[in-house]
């Protein structure tokens, strides 16, 4: 439970729990780089994209990345949408809490537009936009990350949202899609008193 009120608040990440950066990005760079590697070479072991291919492949990876409009082309993860209206119905508390990537100029401002035009403009108002995600308060945060850390300790429990690349994740606490977000969530969370 919330440590102010009775209603938990759950914090929900976005890329690779809420839109599919994995296949908008290999959309981009399979196109960019025909010769390149394909995404079907293999499933991804490691949370970073430029990390997992082949050295010489890091700057393509990043300039798909940093390309202004990239975050806005990322299409919702099946059952996201409907995942994000029913916890609201259920009466917890629920904000986007997402990292930019500061070296696109319109990362930021293109989650936010992608919020309002997949989720509708009401999720757009609920976004926390920040680099440091231990600083926001929250009973879970849903998160694909392996190990979401920062400068502080955080108060939320950690829901791994399942991918290849997290399997090793230390957080005892997994959602394997949205499809299971209830039987994962109420009981960290219970329901609302009122
Ligand atoms: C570089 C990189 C970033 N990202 C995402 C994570 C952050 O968004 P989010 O917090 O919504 O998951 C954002 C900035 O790092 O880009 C990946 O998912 N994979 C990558 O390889
Ligand atoms: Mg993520």
């Amino acid at each position: 439970m919330s440590p102010l009120t009775s209603t938990p608040l759950v914090l929900v990440d976005m890329d690779g729990v809420l839109v599919d950066l994995e296949a908008a990005f290999w959309d981009a760079f399979e196109t960019a780089h025909p010769a390149g590697p394909r995404r079907t070479d293999g499933d991804r072991t490691v949370f970073r994209i430029d990390e997992q291919l082949d050295p010489q492949w890091r700057d393509a990876v990043r300039s798909i990345m940093a390309a202004p409009g990239f975050f806005g082309g990322l299409r919702p993860v099946p059952g996201a949408v409907e995942a994000l209206d029913e916890m609201l119905d259920e009466g917890w508390d629920v904000r986007i809490c997402t990292a930019p990537l500061l070296h696109n100029p319109t990362c930021a401002s293109d989650k936010l537009a992608s919020l309002a035009r997949h989720f509708g403009q009401r999720w757009a108002e609920r976004a926390v936009i920040t680099k440091d995600k231990t600083l926001v308060r929250g009973d879970v945060l849903i998160d694909d990350k392996p190990v979401v850390n920062g400068d502080w300790t955080p108060v939320w429990k950690h829901v791994v949202f399942a991918a290849t690349y997290n399997q090793a994740a230390p957080s005892p606490y997994r959602m394997t899609g949205w499809a299971s977000w209830r039987q994962t969530l109420t009981p960290l969370l219970g329901r609302t008193a009122a």
